[in-house]
Order: C-alpha cells, then structure tokens, then sequence
C-alpha cells in the first residue's frame, strides 16, 4: 500500500468514537470519498479506502478528483450515532470547506452527510475556484435535483454503484463466455446489494443466495428480488415475514457454501479471507464492496484461478454520477446519468479481461496498473509571490 498524503484522527468528547480522515490524493485541490461508520472501522481500513478511492476516480476517468476516506469507529445503529457523526463532520469542516468532498458510505445516510453541510451552509463541498465556476454551480443544481429521482423505483443515488456492479458482472461473464441464466450469491443487501440484484435479474441472472446482516436466504430456483426489495428496512435487512415457503434460511456466515456461478461480496471489507477462501465455488467474483477480499484471501484465489472484477473497477457507479453530473460530463437524465455507468463499467471490465487474458496474469494485478493515481502535492496552490526557497 502506497502512503496516503494526509492523515488526520478524531477522539469524540462525548463517546469512545474514533475517525480518521485520510486523504490518499488530491486533484487540483480536489478529493472524494465516503463516511464509513461500523465499530470495526480502523485507521489502517480507511487508509486501504481512501487508496481504492484513488485507483477509482482514475477508473472513472476523472479529470477533476482525487481519493479520500473517512471513517468512524462507532455502532451505526445507535441512538446517537447521528450525534457522533456530526461531531465528526464539524471536526473536519475546515477540509471539506476547502475541497475534501465527503459522502456516505456503509452504516452513513447521505441524508444526513447533507443536512450537517447544511449547517455551514455548505451544499457539495468545493474548492474555491469550483466555487466561482457557474458551470460547476449548474452541476450541482442538477445534482441535486437528480438526487430525488428514482430509476425501477430505487432513489437514483442507491442504484448507480449496484447497477454498475450488474453490468459489470455481466460484461465480464460473456468475456468468460459464461452461461446464460448463471447463478448468484450476493452478500449484502444494502443500497448496493439490493440494486446490484435486481439489475442482474432484469438482465437474466438467477439470484440464489442473499446474506444480510442477520440471515442468509436461499432458493435454487431463485428469489423474488423485487419483493425482497419492497419490504427490506433501512439498514438492508430482509423481512423473514415475506420469504415464500421454498426459501431456506440459514447464518450468514454460510453464504459462500451456497452453490453458484458468481459470487458479490455487497457489504464489509475482507469477508473473503484466508479462513474461508477455500471454500469458494464459483469461478467469478465481483467486488462490490470496497477491499472485500483480504490479501491472504486474494493469495488463494488467484492460485485457485477464479476471474475478479476488483472493486474500484465494478464500483465506481457513484462516485461517476456525481462526476459526471457535477462537472458536466453527461445530461442531468437518470437514463442517461445510467447509461454512462453502464459504458464506463463495460469498458474498464472488457479492458481488464482481455489484458489479463493476453498477459496470462491475475485482474487485480493488472487493474493496479491500469489505473494508478498520482500523488501530488498542494503547492499549485500556494501564492506563487511567496516562494520558499529549499533551505
Ligand atoms: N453506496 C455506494 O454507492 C457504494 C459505492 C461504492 C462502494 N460501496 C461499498 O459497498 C458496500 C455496501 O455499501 P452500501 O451502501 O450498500 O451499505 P448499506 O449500509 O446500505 O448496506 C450494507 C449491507 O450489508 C449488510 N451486512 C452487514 N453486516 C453483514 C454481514 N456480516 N453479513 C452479511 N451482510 C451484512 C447489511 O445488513 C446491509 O444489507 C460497502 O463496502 C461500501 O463501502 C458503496
């Protein structure tokens, strides 16, 4: 892992909490990535992001953006932990005042990334040149009104990285020339996981296996996403309530026992690890979350020759949209806002198949290579009237 440029750490006044901002690059003073909060979170992980966030903006062909992360060691699911995260925020206002552009991300809403903006008056974070541009202003309009649009019935925002992931996975399974109706385990049914499987049933895959934070559910037949969808809670968990009779349940922890051609790791980093690695069956693996795959665990895929699409290559739905729309890089449509995803995400998994096909060699190792970030300093920014010479 290559070192971040900027680390900074937060100790709560009020809790045991702990975040850490890390911001692996910038791009003209600018730098994206979400807000994690789990109580498993550690400074290490948000290093690993705020890097795979960098390799990302490369693979969304970003002119504009860098890398960062954030995270906080906190239980997403209690009663102050909006609490929490606003102290968090305000911790961090002065950067993200100045360019550091943070959003959600596991156990965050965006929601209320926005409304603690808010406060500081503060809409999308900008640089102070993004913020005299009026064409960066109109982007963020659109922005916003897209944000309230919704696509098959998700809310825009919750689809783009899941679709993307779908399209993704599918690209590369005809690469694999892969059967149609293939089958699926999804981990994670979350905005991620829930969008990513009913995207995948729209295009003909037979969704075998879902796990969420409670109980893995199973049908070799298939589940019924959409109801799945309709009645899932807030932090995607399933209702056991509306599971048809011919569905199994069992622990979470069995989801990669689960037959199948495809396996999409949709929810915490290194799920697939040198304990489990083993036991996988399929002979694709989709990363939908960030870093799912731990590298002791990535040792035993690669040696068992199962394919990869890594996450910053499947992923990158997201944070696309809000390049694309913000910089003016695509109709402020959600068809079209998802028709970009869906070229971006065919392309880069059609660009590392083949290369990883011609060079004989691993996806993830080409895909370090592909789209690597440069790290570059903030000097550009200094007042040039004030040069320092080197003492
Ligand atoms: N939301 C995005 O646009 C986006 C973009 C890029 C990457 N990601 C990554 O995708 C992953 C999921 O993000 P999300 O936004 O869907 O999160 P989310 O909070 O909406 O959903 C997380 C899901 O994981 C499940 N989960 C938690 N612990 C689990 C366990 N032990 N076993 C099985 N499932 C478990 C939860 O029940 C829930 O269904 C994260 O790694 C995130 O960093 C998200």
């Amino acid at each position: 892992m290559a070192k971040a440029y900027l680390v900074i750490e937060w100790n709560d006044t009020e809790t045991d909490a702990q975040g850490w901002l890390v911001v692996h690059n910038f791009m003209k003073g600018y730098t994206g990535g979400g807000t994690r909060m789990h109580p498993s979170v550690t400074k290490e992980e948000v290093e690993r992001l705020a890097e795979a966030m960098a390799y990302k903006y490369v693979a969304s062909d970003s002119e504009t953006t860098g890398g960062c992360k954030a995270g906080i060691s906190y239980d997403y699911k209690a009663p102050d932990a909006y609490a929490v995260l606003r102290r968090f925020l305000i911790a961090m206002m002065p950067y993200i005042d100045k360019g550091v552009s943070l959003g959600s991300d596991l156990g965050t809403k965006y929601e209320d990334v926005l409304e603690i903006f808010n406060e500081f008056s503060i809409d999308i974070p900008l640089t102070p040149s993004m913020k005299q541009d009026p064409a960066v202003l109109q982007g963020i309009k659109d922005f916003d009104v897209l944000m309230k649009t919704r696509i098959d019935g998700l809310l825009l925002n919750d689809a783009v990285t899941g679709y993307g992931v779908a399209f993704s996975t599918d690209e590369a399974w005809k690469y694999k020339n892969g059967k149609d109706g293939a089958s699926v385990v999804i981990q994670g049914f979350g905005c991620v996981g829930a969008s990513c499987a009913l995207k995948l049933s729209q295009l003909g895959y037979k969704i075998v296996g879902i796990s969420d934070a409670n109980l893995l559910v199973t049908c070799e037949e298939g589940l019924d996403v959409q109801k799945l969808i309709d009645h899932k809670n807030v932090y995607g968990e399933m209702d056991h309530d509306y599971f048809e009779s011919n569905y199994t349940v069992r622990s979470n922890e069995n989801w990669l026992d689960v037959d199948c051609d495809i396996v999409i790791p949709c929810a915490l980093e290194d799920v697939i690890n040198q304990s489990n690695a083993d036991s996988v069956k399929s002979s694709l693996i989709v990363e939908a979350a960030n870093i799912p795959i731990s590298s002791e665990g990535d040792e035993i895929i690669k040696h068992k020759g199962i394919d990869i699409v890594n996450d910053f290559v499947a992923n990158l739905g997201a944070i696309r949209f809000y390049d694309a729309v913000i910089f003016g890089l695509v109709k402020p449509d959600p068809q079209d806002v998802i028709d970009d995803i869906e070229k971006l995400c065919r392309k880069n998994t059609y660009q590392l198949f083949s290369q990883a096909k011609k060079q004989n060699r691993y996806q993830r190792d080409i895909a370090y290579e592909i789209f690597k970030p440069e790290v570059s300093d903030l000097l550009e920014f200094a007042d040039p009237s004030k040069k320092v010479a080197a003492q």
